[in-house]
């Protein structure tokens, strides 16, 4: 298993050592075919040309059978390396802030998941095996060759120097290419989940044109770019394959010569172009070694930049048993990156049995408080108070878990009714449960267990993904609940059914509502009301009607109908 910070590109595990090892046998073996080649070619005796033949065979069949052994080894170092490094990556994702997710596209972030994990894992499982056995395979046969004849080894030496002072300049370009590329498919990852996110929105604006534009025109960056490598790449193969072939032509000729003056054997000759033959592969590898390790490198920035996010703050001190009352005082946040606060000063009370509803206008700062009490935000000065205990110093899960949430957005995902309403629980839960549990939320039998909710909820109208939501929060039981009331205008029946449902799940429970239905409002038994981050007044709605000329006019301009607003 992967841990964090230990990600190297230049390490090995013991599977992948032994694939090496097994690789390292496999070349030897078939280093040894040239030379018992030579033999053959340069002993007229069949008894020695049978028994050379003989050992050719067996030295191929057993070098194939150690490189499949291998491949198979470091194949499956590689399935788990990346599944490892996902799953690292995703354990990761999990536990960053929700600050870090504003900042990050999710189509970005999928494509560190899923393509730099995959070029990180190509490198170490399979470039890096191929060039340590590649350098070795060319030490061992320039060893065979110069214990053979110095003289042509050195003419070989020379030849694949020359062709490797060709291949550089090109893997610079292409180390450069690697590098834009991989940025630019983060790109177009991004700008698909962000459209396939916002389908329904883009088919309502008839957006699909200006879409398909935008999405050529990352297509478009992506393919000059790949074209640009395709050039370099058309002009890297033919390249090579002129220079070994002038190569060889060099070596024959100068062989031809020594074979004339009888200063080498005809056997020689042959194993020397085997020989060369066989370091052809190893060298090209190595050639491309600087390109995959330069790819490589690009993609573990990625994903170590990632890995090196703080967590979300968990300082670890465990919840009083007793949560019946939440309290805020002078609690001041201003957005990181931001000198003005949103939240100024508040001190708000939430007890048990008490629904307490948060007014005010758009951009007061509900959301903004509510994201507070839950830590999704951090930040603040002031305190969060559950009795005595600071929120800052719980323990994040059990702070988590006093809360359950009903929130306008897509909170719903694609699966069964029953999927979404288990989403999270870690007790064990009856199908009489869930049913009781759709009973209390109004849902029951209008959906069924089974019912598909379709991705974010699409196959549910509002209400029942609201009264799905409280069901959930039913079953989950947590001493708090908030509700972010959708301001889509439920029609009167699915409203009513929504307020049943809240009334029962409300029992005996912190009620925190982002109140904007007058009923919702007129029914609470603590309204506070938020202007431009602070609290106005606090109260019930007949006293705040009375007290506040600014509360009046909210509540008179949220009944006055759309139209004349
Ligand atoms: N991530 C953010 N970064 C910076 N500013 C933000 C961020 N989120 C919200 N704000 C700002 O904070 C202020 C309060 O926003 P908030 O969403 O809390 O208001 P609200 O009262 O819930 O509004 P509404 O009723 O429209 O949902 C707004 O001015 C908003 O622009």
């Amino acid at each position: 298993m992967i841990k964090a910070g230990k990600i190297r590109l230049f390490s090995l595990d013991r599977r992948q050592i032994l694939a090496i090892l097994l690789s390292c046998l496999a070349t030897a073996l078939s280093l040894k075919i040239p030379l018992l080649l030579k033999q053959v070619i340069d002993h007229g005796k069949m008894l020695s040309r049978t028994s050379s033949l003989g050992q050719i065979g067996f030295c191929l069949l057993i070098s194939s059978l150690l490189e499949a052994g291998s491949q198979y080894l470091l194949s499956l170092a590689g399935d788990e390396r990346i599944r490892d490094l996902r799953l690292l990556l995703q354990e990761k994702l999990l536990r960053l802030p929700w600050n870090y997710y504003k900042e990050n596209s999710r189509g970005s972030l999928l494509s560190h998941v899923l393509n730099d994990s995959s070029v990180v894992k190509d490198f170490t499982v399979s470039v890096l095996p191929s060039a340590l056995v590649s350098l070795l395979t060319v030490a061992a046969s320039l060893g065979i060759l110069l214990s053979l004849d110095v003289k042509m080894t050195l003419v070989i030496v020379l030849t694949f120097a020359l062709i490797a002072s060709s291949a550089f300049p090109l893997g610079k370009i292409n180390e450069h290419f690697a590098y834009q590329n991989q940025a630019k498919l983060s790109r177009v990852s991004a700008d698909l989940d962000e459209n396939l996110a916002n389908i329904k929105l883009i088919k309502l604006t008839n957006a699909q044109a200006g879409v398909l534009q935008k999405f050529r025109g990352d297509l478009q960056d992506l393919f000059a770019l790949s074209r640009k490598t395709d050039a370099v790449f058309s002009v890297t193969g033919p390249l090579q394959t002129v220079l070994t072939l002038a190569g060889f032509l060099l070596i024959l000729l100068y062989g031809s010569q020594r074979l004339a003056n009888g200063s080498l054997s005809l056997g020689m000759l042959s194993s020397f172009i085997m020989y060369m033959f066989s370091i052809i592969s190893p060298i090209n590898n190595l050639g491309n070694f600087y390109m995959s390790y330069a790819e490589a490198q690009g993609s573990l920035k990625a994903i170590s930049d990632i890995l090196a996010q703080a967590d979300e703050a968990d300082p670890g001190q465990e919840l009083p048993k007793d949560a019946s009352y939440l309290k805020v005082r002078a609690l001041t946040f201003a957005y990181p990156g931001s000198q003005d606060p949103v939240l100024r000063d508040l001190s708000l009370d939430f007890k048990k049995g008490a629904k307490t509803a948060l007014v005010g206008p758009s951009g007061a700062g509900k959301t903004t408080l509510i994201n507070l009490l839950t830590r999704l935000e951090a930040g603040y000065q002031g305190q969060i108070l559950l009795g005595d205990l600071e929120a800052k110093s719980c323990r994040l899960p059990a702070w988590r878990d006093l809360f359950s949430v009903v929130a306008q957005d897509n909170n719903i995902f694609a699966g069964t009714v029953a999927d979404n309403l288990l989403f999270g629980l870690e007790k064990s839960v009856s199908r009489s449960d869930m049913i009781k549990a759709l009973q209390v939320a109004n849902l029951w039998p209008e959906l069924d267990l089974d019912t598909r909710t379709g991705e974010g909820g699409w196959k549910l109208s509002l209400g029942q993904s609201q009264r799905l939501q409280l069901a959930r929060a039913y079953l989950r039981d947590a001493p708090c609940l908030i509700l972010d009331e959708a301001t889509a205008n439920l029609d009167p029946e699915s409203e009513a059914k929504v307020s049943q449902a809240v009334d029962r799940i409300a029992r005996e429970k912190i009620v925190i509502i982002i109140a904007h239905r007058l009923s919702t409002i007129a029914n609470a038994d603590k309204i506070y009301f938020l202007d431009q981050g602070q609290v106005q007044a606090a109260g019930r709605h007949e006293e705040l009607l009375k007290q506040l000329p600014k509360y009046r006019a909210y509540v008179e301009d949220q009944l006055r109908p759309l139209e004349s607003r």
